[in-house]
């Protein structure tokens, strides 16, 4: 089995934001983070797809066209944007970096199994160079 990674970046923009809770209780939870004018991050995405590899190719799966994927499913919906106001499979939800790695990882899963025998492995999410989230799909 070998495992084998593929980064993209994009910026994006969002609130932590409890609907519930009042103001002085979103600030205390969320800090800066809960600022009512949004706050960005420079965003990386570290897919990783498992497989064996082809015997005519080599490849357990071509990184161009699993670097296409991920930008046409996930990148192009989310780069320049508003998490919590311009992209569709985020409304209703935390903005949190754990929450939308999971959402990304349904997007992921259902894409590849369209077009490979590969299985998504891992996603890592870092939203700022300090912190980032590892989701394995469970
Ligand atoms: N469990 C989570 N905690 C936090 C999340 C999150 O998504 N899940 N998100 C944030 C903020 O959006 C953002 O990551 C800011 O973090 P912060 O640590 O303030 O920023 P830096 O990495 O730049 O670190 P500094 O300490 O400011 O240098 C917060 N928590």
């Amino acid at each position: 089995m070998v495992y084998i990674n593929r980064i993209e970046h994009f910026n994006a923009a969002h609130r932590l934001y409890n609907p519930n809770w009042s103001e002085e209780r979103n600030k205390e939870v969320f800090g800066p983070c809960a600022n009512i004018n949004w706050h960005g991050h420079n965003f990386e995405l570290i897919v990783t797809v498992k497989g064996e590899p082809d015997p005519d190719t080599g490849f357990v799966i071509d990184l161009k066209l699993l670097g296409d994927i991920i930008r046409r499913e996930v990148i192009e919906k989310v780069d320049h944007k508003n998490l919590n106001l311009d992209v569709d499979f985020m409304q209703g939800k935390m903005a949190s970096c754990e929450i939308f790695i999971m959402e990304i990882w349904k997007i992921l899963e259902r894409a590849l199994a369209n077009v490979t025998e590969a299985h998504l492995h891992q996603l890592r999410l870092y939203e700022t160079p300090k912190n980032f989230v590892d989701y394995f799909g469970e």
